[in-house]
Formats: structure tokens, sequence, C-alpha cells
């Protein structure tokens, strides 16, 4: 048998190539040396591919930026405002395709969530115009680095049904017109790599979620084609995220060479079936090393699953894998040194991914691995029976929750009502929370951190901070203020550490996207709040100003979503423990004279199954621990939330049921597409569509905000509707947040005029 990971993370262990994007953008790094950067990094990931034990080392994985656009770049797929020339697409190009003109005139393309994670991919644009031409052949450069190197590749590519499906059309155009074209590029570029190894690995985790209505028979026809193309090596058709259930009859009559089927997702068809059906001449990739995880693997279920495949397909048609491709997870734990040794026993990052699949490997060929699955399996009885996980005091609240815990004390008409106190003109100005995270405030931290800076020192940094924050907001003439956020090093992170139930890795970063990465805590154990979390920076703010604060908070959902949540208690469950925890904190923030909150929920599209009728479960209990959350404060108060960087129109309804009195949303980046939902769905509270996109450095005109407010006004009335951007400011700098808000509430001034009676 074999085995392989469906990828690596490229980012690098200690972020390499986050480094070095940010450093050839500001100019100070050459292409050359990007280049040299990037080969290094593919290099060191196949060369820990290999040393580990592992058949095939992955080739093709690797991107600057991102793998969708990689895609789209292969096959020539440059909208056409990007003015590519057909003899190439140059780093320039590239770049412009994900971050937009710097002079700020041509837009970047869309972003938006990879599935159920926290990756942002760039949504491929087609016109109906758009040609396609094999156009960057650096999957096949690099397979072929591989082999000098002396590795056995296995290249990976983005599929065609996936691409397709993930793609945009131009107007109305229906993407599907465009599948034989794409096809085409595809044969070709197959062609040339199965010249190159054995096994293509193509990637369909589509097909483990709903299909558009022409998907199927053109996966059919598609593959057909890619099968022809593929000579001697083989097409590992590879699905992840979730079972394939009713798309299992498609996967096995793909007349692919070989199937990746992901076992850990818990929902998974019982693998037998697969197995029964699995036609004679068809590999099977078994995938029960947790790409996206970091637990370790439970060795003893895991043997017992691949001794009973192997012994009905026998071992030369079994490959044994990762779920899905580690990328998700953070890379190396030989740098963790600070955690709990109890705590860090139980876990597994990239590289002991890898070490983990060999394991498998060697166990099921009889090799004497003995003592380290004894080891596995004494870790495991460890982490079940460790008193660090369990707390009784919690569980017992959980379990007393009650429907009161779950309403406010009035509907949102009277609540309406009772925050007139708030005093806000029509077409409330505000923003979503932080301000731009300046290398002024991370060096402080840092400073702080390595204990360099005293506590007072930081604290008194931070205030002045704050300080500044509220005065700017005040002389631009904002309604509703925030504090800034100068002292949270990213929104989850933060709760994360002020909660027990939680530890914290120093190296253990995760692509969020391009070269921005995020550092997920760790939910371990039963969650519980400490003490306030976020009072002290509150009060402060509030204390400079006569305008309202508003506390600013991370929703349970989100918290969940963007930890590494422990897999021995339902995702459910430990939702609601840190929802209880919030909801103490909430009580706090109305106690400290917070007229409104705002809990953040950006991740609660993200967190949606694969699958459509996995949904309503889903959203039944996220939207509950929203509530567990907001639900204890007074009518006085108001409620926000904040979301961004998904589709909500599908979810539009849950959205309603949390019933915050005041939604923020995102909704520029595709000028108001949004809004088309309201058409037929009257969305009853309040509603702040964001009005421009704070993912561009581009300051957007007076008049063009203007005319997406007067956009907005046509399907919202105007007396619930609020003015704010798309999302928070952090990674923006200072000038161009400046003029933006500025311009901002020039908007909402002039679109007041005439409407003083409101
Ligand atoms: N968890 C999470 N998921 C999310 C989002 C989010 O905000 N958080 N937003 C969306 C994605 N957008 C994102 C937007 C920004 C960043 C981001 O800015 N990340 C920072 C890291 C943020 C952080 O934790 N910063 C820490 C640590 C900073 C750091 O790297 N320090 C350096 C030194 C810093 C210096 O000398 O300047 C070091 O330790 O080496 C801090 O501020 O304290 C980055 O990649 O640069 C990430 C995701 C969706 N998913
Ligand atoms: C990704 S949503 C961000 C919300 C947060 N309050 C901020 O402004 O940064
Ligand atoms: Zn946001």
């Amino acid at each position: 048998m074999k085995t392989h990971v469906l990828g690596f993370p490229r980012i690098g262990a200690r972020r390499e190539l986050k480094k070095a994007l940010e450093d050839y953008w500001a100019g100070s790094l050459s292409p050359q040396d990007l280049i040299s950067v990037s080969n290094s990094l593919k290099e060191r990931h196949w060369k820990i591919q290999k040393d580990s034990g592992l058949s095939y080392v992955a080739t093709g994985d690797f991107s600057l930026y991102d793998h969708v656009l990689d895609t789209s770049v292969m096959l020539g797929a440059v909208p056409e405002r990007y003015g590519a020339k057909a003899s190439g697409i140059g780093p320039d190009t590239y770049f412009q395709m994900a971050r937009g003109d710097v002079g700020g005139n041509i837009a970047a393309m869309e972003m938006t969530k990879w599935f159920n994670t926290n990756y942002h991919y760039l949504v491929p644009e087609i016109s109906p115009a758009q040609r396609f031409s094999l156009s960057s052949p650096a999957i096949v450069k690099d397979t072929r680095r591989a082999i000098e190197l002396g590795y056995l590749p296995k290249p990976v590519l983005v599929g065609p049904i996936t691409y397709l499906s993930l793609a945009k059309g131009e107007g109305s155009f229906n993407v599907w017109e465009r599948i034989e074209d794409i096809t085409d590029v595809y044969a070709e570029v197959i062609a040339e790599l199965s010249t190159l190894c054995d096994w293509i690995q193509i990637d369909e985790p589509v097909l483990c979620g709903d299909l558009a209505p022409e998907a199927p028979w053109r996966f059919l026809e598609t593959y057909v084609k890619l099968n022809q193309a593929v000579g001697k090596a083989g097409l590992l058709l590879t699905t992840y995220f979730d079972s394939l259930d009713e798309h299992l009859d498609l996967a096995l009559s793909s007349g692919c060479a070989g199937l990746h089927i992901d076992l850990t997702c818990g929902r998974n068809d019982p693998y037998d079936r697969i197995v029964e059906r699995l036609p004679e001449d068809m590999s099977l990739s078994v995938g029960l090393v947790d790409g996206r995880n970091i637990w370790k693997t439970d060795m003893t279920k895991a043997l017992s699953v691949l001794r009973d495949i192997e012994k009905r397909i026998g071992p030369d048609r079994l490959l044994i894998a990762s779920s899905c491709s580690p990328m998700h997870s953070p890379v190396d734990l030989n740098l963790e040194t600070k955690l709990k040794p109890e705590i860090r026993s139980w876990m597994a990052f990239a590289v002991q991914k890898c070490e983990e699949v060999c394991l498998l490997g060697d166990a099921l060929s009889g090799k004497n691995r003995d003592e380290t699955l004894r080891a596995n399996a004494e870790v495991l009885e460890s982490r079940l029976s460790s008193p660090l996980a369990k707390n009784e005091a919690i569980r017992e609240r959980c379990a007393g929750i009650s429907e009161d815990m779950l309403h406010r004390k009035s509907p949102y008409r009277e609540r309406k009502k009772a925050q007139s106190w708030l005093d806000l003109p029509i077409f409330p100005t505000t923003t979503i929370g932080s301000f731009p995270q300046t290398p002024e405030i991370r060096k402080n931290r840092l400073l702080f951190k390595r204990g360099e800076l005293s506590r007072d020192g930081y604290k008194f940094f931070i205030e002045k901070e704050i300080h500044k924050v509220v005065k700017i907001q005040e002389e631009l003439g904002l309604d509703v203020l925030v504090h800034g956020e100068p002292e949270r090093n990213d929104m989850v992170e933060y709760f994360g550490e002020r909660m027990g139930g939680f530890c914290f890795t120093d190296n253990g970063w995760v692509q969020s996207y391009g070269s921005r990465c995020v550092k997920p805590p760790v939910i371990y154990g039963d969650v519980f709040r400490r003490a306030p979390m976020t009072v002290r920076e509150f009060s402060f703010a509030q204390s400079l100003t006569s305008k309202p604060m508003k506390g600013m908070l991370t929703g349970p959902v989100t918290v969940l979503c963007w930890s590494f949540v422990r897999d021995d208690l339902d995702r459910s469950e430990v939702c609601r423990q840190i929802a209880f925890a919030l909801r103490d904190e909430v009580l706090d923030l109305e106690r400290s004279g917070a007229k409104i909150i705002q809990i953040d929920e950006p991740a609660l599209r993200e967190g949606l199954p694969l699958k459509g009728r996995d949904a309503e479960a889903y959203l039944r209990w996220a939207v509950e621990a929203f509530r567990i959350t907001s639900s204890g404060v007074d009518d006085e108060t108001q409620i926000h939330t904040h979301m961004c960087y998904s589709e909500f129109n599908a979810i539009i309804q849950s959205i309603a049921e949390m019933d915050a009195d005041v939604i923020s949303i995102e909704s520029s980046r595709s000028r108001m597409e949004l809004l088309d939902v309201f058409r037929v769905f009257e969305y009853p509270n309040e509603i702040g569509p964001g009005v421009y996109d704070i993912h561009s450095p581009r300051v957007p005109t007076e008049a063009e905000i203007m005319k997406l407010i007067q956009r907005a006004a046509e399907y919202i009335p105007k007396e619930r509707l609020w003015i704010n951007p798309d999302c928070g400011l952090k990674t923006r700098g200072w000038e161009e947040t400046l003029k933006s808000l500025k311009n901002m509430v020039a908007a909402a001034k002039a679109m007041r005029i005439g409407h003083q009676d409101f």
C-alpha cells in the first residue's frame, strides 16, 4: 500500500512566506528573492514528507497567495480589467488580481470562504468573452523539480467541477457553458503531468456538498475526457470535508483510477458501503488523519478500519492519507515549548501528521511499531480521563438552560422605543470595531509579552491609543463610537486567552488569506470565564466621551469556528459553554454603562455543514448560542452583531432569528448584491450594509458612498438603515482610514438633508 498527505501548509513554520510577501509588496524584497524563498519552502516541505517515510510528496499545492487563484491563472482565466498578455501572467498581474491595484483603480477579485474553513480563496470570475488556454505551467515545473531532487511527486489540482462551482459568471452568464473549454486545458496539463508521476490528485470537495443541477452530468462527461488524457498515470478523485452520500455513485462511476474519502468527518457513510461497491480497478485512498485539527489520531481505531478495508480490497489498491490538506493545521509541534506537557502530548501538527500516516502504513504492513502504537494508546487514554478537560459546574449550568434565557424581555418594536434614549439621528454612523493595528501597537504588545515592557507601561500605551481613537471619531463626527480594539492580538485569540479551557501555541499559525495568518486557540477542556474580559477598556473609552461607546465582543459561534476544538464533546455543547461565558460578559458591560453592545459573528455562515440537509440542525444551536449570549440585557440596551466574508442570503432567516437590534454586514465588494434578498425577505430590525470595502487601501468617494446608501434605501426602510464600513479597520493604514471615514460621514450627513423628521 502507499501513503501520502493531500498537501502541506505553505506559509512556513516561522511564517517565512508571509514575511517575504509583505517585504516584496513593500518593495524591500526583489522578485528573485521572493522566488527563492518560495522554492526553499517547497523543497523543505517535500523533504519533510519524504523523511517521514511517505510514498509521495505533494507538488503544485504551494501558492504565493491562493491555490484557486493559481488555478485561474493556469487556465488563463484572468478578467479583462487586469489587462494580462497572452504571453504569460507575471507577478504584478497576479498580485493585482489578489489585492487590487495599488493606485486604487482596479478592484481585486472577490474573496470568500473555502468551504467550511477559515481559509479564503479568490472567486474565479468568468465573462462570456473569456478564452482559456494553458497559461501557467507552474505545477509541471514544480513536479519536474521534485523529480530532480529525487522525490516521487504527486501533483495536486483543484478539479474542474469544484473550480466552476466556486466561480461566478459575469451578470447572468452561466459558467457551466465553459466547462468544455476548461476541460480541454485540464486535459492538456494532465497529459503533461502524467509522464512524470503515478498519481495526479484532483480535488473535488464539492462532491461532498450540494451540486448545481447541471454538475452531475457535466462531471461524468468531463471525467471521461480527463481519464482519456491521463495516460499511464492515475487520477485520484479527491473528496473531503464531508461524506459523499448521494454523490457516491457519481464518484464511483467517474472512471478514475482512485478515489479519496475523508473518514474523519463523523457523519460519513459507513466506509463499508463504499468498499462494497468500489469498482475492481479503482484504488481507495482513506483519510484517517485529520488535516484540519490538531489532535493525535486514535491509531487503534484507525488501524482496525484499515485492516478491514485491506482484507477486502487488498494492499495494492489501498492508499493511506490525511483527511484533507494539512494546510489547515499549524506546521510543527516541535516548535511549541510552552504548552503544558500533558496537553501537548495529545497533539499533532502537519509534520506530525505525516508521521502518523506513515505509522499507519508501517503498522499495517507488519513493521514492528508496537512501542509507538502503545504510546499512542496511552496518550489517548490519558486524554479521555484527564481532569483538565472536565468541569462539573459548567456542565450543570449548560444543562440548566431555560427558555427565558433565550429571549429578550420584549420584541424589537418595543425595544426600539426603549432605546430612544440613545438619541441617534437618521442614518446613524458607526464603525465595526477595530482601528489600524499599527506596527507600533504590535511592537508594544510583543515587548509586553517578552517582559520588556511592564504591565502598567502596556496599559498606559493602550489607553493612549484608545484616547487617540476616541478623539478622532469625535472629530470625524461619528455617532456611535468604538474603542478601536488596540489591546487585541486577534478577535478570537484575545477572548480565548481570557477564558478557562483554552490553551495557546507560540507558532501555531494557519494561513487565513494571502499573507494573513491566524493562530487559533485550542479548546481542550470545558470553557468558562475567569473574570471580566473587556470591561476595563470599555469603561475607559466611555469615560472619554458623551457619545455612546459600543462594548465589543466576539460571539460564541465565531470563537468556536476559529479555534481548534476538542473532538471528545459535541461542537454544539462547546459552543453553549462559550455562550454562557460571554453572557456574563455582556451583563458586566451593561452594568458598567454600555448602552450598546456588539457581538460579532462573522463565522456564522462558515460553520454551516456542506450539505443543505444538515444546515437546520446547525443553525438551530448556533442561533441559540447567540441568544444565550445576548438575551440577558434590558430592553434599553441595544445589541448589535456583525458578519462578513460570506454570502449570507441563504441564511437570512436564521440571522433574523438571532434578534439583534442592529446588524452590520459586508456588502460593498459585491456592490450590494446582498440586498437582493430583501426584495423577498423583510429583515425586521435595523441593518448597516457595509458602504465601503475595507480590504483595499482605496478611498471611496462621498458620491460613491451616497449612491450605495441610496441603493440600500430602496430595499430597507430608511429609518432602519445604519451607515458603516464592511468590516473592522485593523488591516488598514491611518491615512486611508481617515479619508474614507470622512467621506462616509459626509455621505451620511448629505443623505440626512430632507429627512429631519425621522
Ligand atoms: N481568527 C480570525 N479569523 C478571521 C479573521 C480574524 O480577524 N480573526 N478575519 C477574517 C480573515 N481576516 C484576517 C484579517 C487579518 C488578519 C491578521 O491581521 N493577522 C495578523 C496576525 C494577527 C495577530 O495575531 N497578531 C498578533 C501577533 C503579531 C505578530 O505577528 N507579531 C510578530 C512581531 C510583530 C512586530 O514586530 O511587528 C511576532 O510575534 O513575530 C498581535 O498583534 O499581537 C497577520 O497575519 O499579520 C488575519 C485574518 C476571517 N477570519
Ligand atoms: C472579521 S469581523 C471583525 C470584527 C471586529 N470587531 C473588528 O472590527 O475587527
Ligand atoms: Zn468583519
